[in-house]
């Protein structure tokens, strides 16, 4: 591990989850529709899904009501949430697949010595099911979800919670994400390098965002970090 930001060495990744490692909007559809036929609405189709994915699973039910008909009064919505989740934590992985380059590139800089967490605004026990059905949980020495600090992205509590669980500062540290508060959450959080993947489910044009650069697929990292 050779890479060194403003004399600091880099120690540690933290990865954004979805859309930066797993294509997981699939999934999400299909735990949304099942909600929707349950509530006898019609459903919704994978772009829509895309574009509601990035802030949490409370936000994602909200705009999947939204489109379908309105958002029920608060009691009724936060139902909704909850029957969402115990869908999509019973199985979110049949049609999520890891990005190209992801398993053997999170090898390379585990190889490299260098400490591995995701932080993400998926919930925790939907996360943690994830990676493992996936295969990539062992890889991490430590994981944050949407409901494990009182904020979640673009805030940096959950990076700094991330990083303090890592063991590292953020100036030895680099952010791997895809969207607009993945660019915002790593840099408030100060670390040493924020860079995003060209694939995942961005809302706004990567272009315009203050990251350090956008990957041309998820195994440039390996090189970028002289792995
Ligand atoms: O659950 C979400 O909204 C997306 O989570 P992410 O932070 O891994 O992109
Ligand atoms: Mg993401």
């Amino acid at each position: 591990m050779t890479d060194t930001v403003n004399s600091s060495p880099i120690r540690a990744v933290a990865f954004d989850l979805d859309g930066t490692l797993v294509d997981s909007v699939a999934d999400l559809m299909h735990a949304s529709n099942a909600l929707l036929a349950e509530l006898g609405r019609p459903p919704v189709d994978l772009a829509a899904v895309r574009s509601f994915v990035g802030d949490g699973a409370p936000k994602l039910v909200e705009r999947v009501l939204a489109a379908t008909g309105g958002v029920p009064a608060p009691d009724e919505a936060a139902r909704c949430v909850k029957r969402f989740l115990a869908i999509y934590e019973a199985d979110p992985s049949a049609h999520s697949t890891l990005y190209p380059g992801v398993a053997e590139t999170l090898g390379r800089l585990a190889e490299a010595g260098l400490r591995l967490g995701v932080c993400t605004n998926k919930p925790m026990a939907a996360t943690l099911r994830l990676l493992d059905d996936l295969g990539i949980a062992g890889r991490f020495a430590a994981v944050v979800g949407g409901d494990s600090y009182p904020s979640r992205k673009p805030s940096p509590e959950p990076v700094l919670g991330l990083l303090e669980r890592l063991g590292v500062a953020p100036a030895q540290t680099v952010f791997v994400g895809d969207n607009e508060h993945d660019v915002a959450a790593a840099r408030a959080a100060g670390v040493a390098r924020v860079l995003v993947v060209p694939y995942g489910y961005a809302r706004v044009p990567l272009d315009g965002l203050p990251h350090d650069g956008i990957l041309g697929g998820f195994a440039e990292l390996a090189e970028r970090l002289s792995c």
